[in-house]
Order: C-alpha cells, then structure tokens, then sequence
C-alpha cells in the first residue's frame, strides 16, 4: 500500500501533539484509511529547538514552501499560525490539488469562504475542526449532525485560557495575571493573548460557528466583542451571590432569518448546564427547531484534544482520497445576510451602580428605566458601610440594546449616580 504523505507546517504546541497521535496511533489509523500515514516533511521558525518527540533533523525545514511544493506529499496539516502569508500557502496547495487540515481560526473567520470556494473548484478538502472549540467535534456536528434541523441558537464558552482564567478568579480567588501566566505556561493561550482576554479568538470562533450553523456568511466585523480585561474579582462576587456564574460568552441566535452574533462575559444562571463548565474546558449549547436543545462538551485548547481533532479531520480527509471524493463537503454558505439592529437584539441585563445615598434617588433611577420602557426584575440597594455612596444592583428583563443604551447615557447624565460600576448580559 502506498503511503499517504502528509506535510507539517508548525511544530508547537498542537503539531506535536499531532506527531504523537500520528505516530501512537499508526497502527489503528492506517487500518482505517487502509495506508500508512507518514508525515514527511515539517516547517518550523527555528530548526535547532529541542522539542517535546524526536524528528528526524533530515524532515525538517524552515521554509513553508519546501512543504507546500513537495510533489510527494498529498495533504498539509497547518498548525503553526498566522494569517495573510498562511492564506497564501493554504491557496497555493490548493492550487497543487493538495488537501487541507487546519486549526487556524484566524485565518477561517477571516479568509474560510474564499478558501472554502477555492477548495471547491480544486475538489480539495479543507477541514478545520480544531478551529473551534479544540478537541470538541463542534464543525462536524453542525455540518453533519444538524443538517437537517433549522439552528436558531448557539451558545459556547469557545475559549479555553479564559474560561480557565475565570474559574481560577471565581474558584481560587486567584489574581488575573497570574492566571494568564499560567495558561500561557500550559499552552492555552494564543501567542499574542490579547486575542484571548479581550475576546477576539472567541470572536473568530464565534463567526465560524454562526456560518455553520445559520449557513450565511458571518464576518468578524459582524461579532460585538467585549473581553475578560476588565472583570473584577467583586463582579464575579456579585454574579455568585446572584446564583449565576460569569463566563466569557460567544452567542448567536436567530429570529426569522435575522441574526445577532456577540461575544462577552455574561452572568450565566448556575441552573444553566453550560454554568458549570469550568477550566480549559469547552462547551457548545446549540438550540435548534427540531432537535431542541443539546450540548457538546470537551477541552477547548492543549496539545492532545487540539490535535485529536486535526488527525480526525486528516483521516476524513485520505478516506476521501481513497475514494476520489475530497471537496465534496465545503460548506459554502448560500444565504444572504441580515442582521438584527440594536431594537431587535434583546437580553436581560445586570447593572451596578454607586449612587449618592440619599432620599428619591431610586425613584429617579427605576423612573429612568421607565422611560425608554425597560422593565425591571429586581433592585436591591445595599448601603455600604465603607463609603459615603450606596450600591444598587439592578436586574432587568429582556430589554433592547437600543433601550439599554439609552437607559446607560441617561444615567451618566445623573449626578446622583457616581459611577456605573458594571454592566453584564444575563442569560440563563
Ligand atoms: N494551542 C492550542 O491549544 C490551540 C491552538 N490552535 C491553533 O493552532 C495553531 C498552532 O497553535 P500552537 O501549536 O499553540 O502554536 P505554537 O506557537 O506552539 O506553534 C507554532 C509552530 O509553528 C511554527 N511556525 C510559526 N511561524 C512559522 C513560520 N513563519 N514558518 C515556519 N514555522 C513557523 C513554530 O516554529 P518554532 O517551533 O520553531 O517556533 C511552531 O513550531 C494556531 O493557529 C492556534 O490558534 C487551535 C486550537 C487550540
Ligand atoms: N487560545 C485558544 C486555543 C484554542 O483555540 C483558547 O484558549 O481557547
Ligand atoms: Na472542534
């Protein structure tokens, strides 16, 4: 049997974990693909690193074009990141008649249709289960499982390094940055993890997710994005004492065919399944007409679940190839796109206010909410022994963003409020 011969771009963290599957797994996955898979050549920054398993020095490269134009090899596994110089070696395999495996969800959110079209008209698989949610099978799922329901939400907590960072804060009482660190430190985090706290990586997720599942095409600039930066340790206190717990949020929903896709920490109501999903961990609630609620669960990033689902998608990939039918499965998205505007998207809020602790004060503030028709669940003021101010916590009902935001401008305007402390969508 001839050997399937796959090149490696990238070996960090998940390219690793994909030569260890790769090579403690072969007996198991040539059985299934009916070949020996080898990975014959590998591109990495710096040549001389030690790593984590032995390579031969003769395979490895440090120039990603050594890989792509190797006629020998059949399908490019990319885990080493980037966007606008991988785009042109992803297009330029294509180009080759070579198949694709990535977990670059920069690269998908930003550039997957244009990919995905290219694989189309080259009969190439492009793959990238490992984009979203690491080792959960998530894209396979929404493009297999649930093709023939109607999603109408999605809702994950699509980033591993923080969710771990808030359950440390929330469990440990831990500080931000040394949490950070730590998942830095255990390979979690993106090389720039900015992208992690302030959002976007969830964002990317979030994007692909909501093309998937509502089968139109979701940008980036389309996700409202708001990062972890600025949570505090006294937020998280409040959200438990509450009964909820604070996650970083990706949603998207649909009402008819308008869409709404966002990412933010959100007080989720600890009765809620997706409450409990702590640490690196990951999950995907999806709602769909038919099917009506389910949720997929598993870790979200980490050498080992990240690349279980890279050589999944590399076995699809060469049964394809054994039976001459790669590019069949793109999902080119075919509806057009329209999204909710600010009065359409709807969700119940929490807000904590320091106000001046004086007669009347509340009446102005629920008199505010009246006015631009935002109904309240619950107001609490809590004097606080500490300072001259009182605490106001305040849950609303499902109110407008549009509302909201009026009801936020007007309260800067109040000279009885000192400062809006927080404000956090509520769900659950
Ligand atoms: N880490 C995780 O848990 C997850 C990561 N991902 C995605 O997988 C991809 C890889 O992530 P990860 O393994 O963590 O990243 P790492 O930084 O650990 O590894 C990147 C690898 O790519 C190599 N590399 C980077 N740039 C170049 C270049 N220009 N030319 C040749 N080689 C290059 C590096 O070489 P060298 O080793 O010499 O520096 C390194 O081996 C990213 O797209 C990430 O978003 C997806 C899901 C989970
Ligand atoms: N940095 C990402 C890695 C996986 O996509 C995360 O923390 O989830
Ligand atoms: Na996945």
């Amino acid at each position: 049997m001839k050997p399937v011969r796959v090149g490696l771009l990238g070996l960090g963290t998940v390219g690793t974990g994909v030569v260890r599957i790769v090579e403690g797994n072969q007996e198991d996955l040539s059985s299934q693909v009916g070949s020996p898979i080898i990975i014959s050549k590998i591109a990495v920054k710096n040549s001389d690193k030690s790593r984590g398993v032995y390579i031969d020095p003769a395979i490895l490269t440090e120039d990603p074009w050594d890989v792509i134009r190797d006629p020998e090899i059949d399908v490019i596994v990319e885990v080493m990141g980037g966007v606008d110089q991988t785009k042109a070696y992803i297009l330029e395999a294509l180009e080759y008649g070579k198949h694709i495996i990535t977990a670059n969800k920069d690269l998908m959110a930003l550039y997957g249709s244009e990919i995905l079209a290219k694989a189309q008209e080259k009969q190439c698989d492009v793959f990238y289960e490992a984009s979203v949610a690491g080792g959960i099978p998530i894209i396979r799922t929404l493009i297999e499982g649930f093709s023939s329901d109607r999603i109408l939400k999605i809702m994950g907590i699509v980033n591993g390094t923080t969710n771990f960072i808030l359950t440390k804060m929330s469990k440990e009482g831990a500080s931000y940055d040394d949490v950070l660190q730590e998942a830095q430190e255990l390979g979690y985090a993106e090389s720039d993890p900015t992208s992690d706290v302030e959002g976007l990586d969830a964002a990317r997720k979030m994007a692909i997710l909501g093309t998937l599942g509502f089968r139109t095409n979701v940008e980036l600039k389309d996700v409202s994005v708001r990062g972890i930066s600025q949570v505090t340790k006294e937020d998280i206190a409040y959200a438990k004492r509450l009964g909820y717990e604070m996650k970083l949020l990706g949603i998207a929903d649909r009402d008819d065919e308008h869409i709404s896709i966002s990412v933010q920490p959100t007080m989720v109501r600890r009765s809620h399944p997706i409450a409990s999903v702590n640490g690196v961990y990951n999950a995907v609630y999806v709602y769909g007409e038919a099917v009506g609620e389910t949720m997929f669960y598993g870790a979200g990033a980490g050498a080992m679940p990240t690349a279980t689902s890279v050589v999944a998608d590399l076995v699809a990939a060469i049964k394809n190839l054994k039976l001459g039918v790669n590019g069949l499965k793109a999902i080119v998205p075919y509806k057009q796109k329209k999204l909710k505007d600010d009065e359409q998207i709807k969700y119940k809020n929490f807000i904590l206010l320091h106000v001046d602790d004086k007669a009347g004060v509340l009446a102005q503030i629920t008199q505010a909410f009246a006015q631009f028709d935002v109904s309240l669940e619950s107001v609490v003021q809590q004097p606080n022994e500490h300072n001259p101010y009182a605490e106001i916590v305040i849950v609303t009902h499902d109110a407008s963003k549009a509302s909201m935001n009026k009801v936020l401008e007007h309260f800067e305007g109040l000279e009885v409020i000192r400062t809006i402390k927080s404000v956090y969508r509520v769900e659950g």
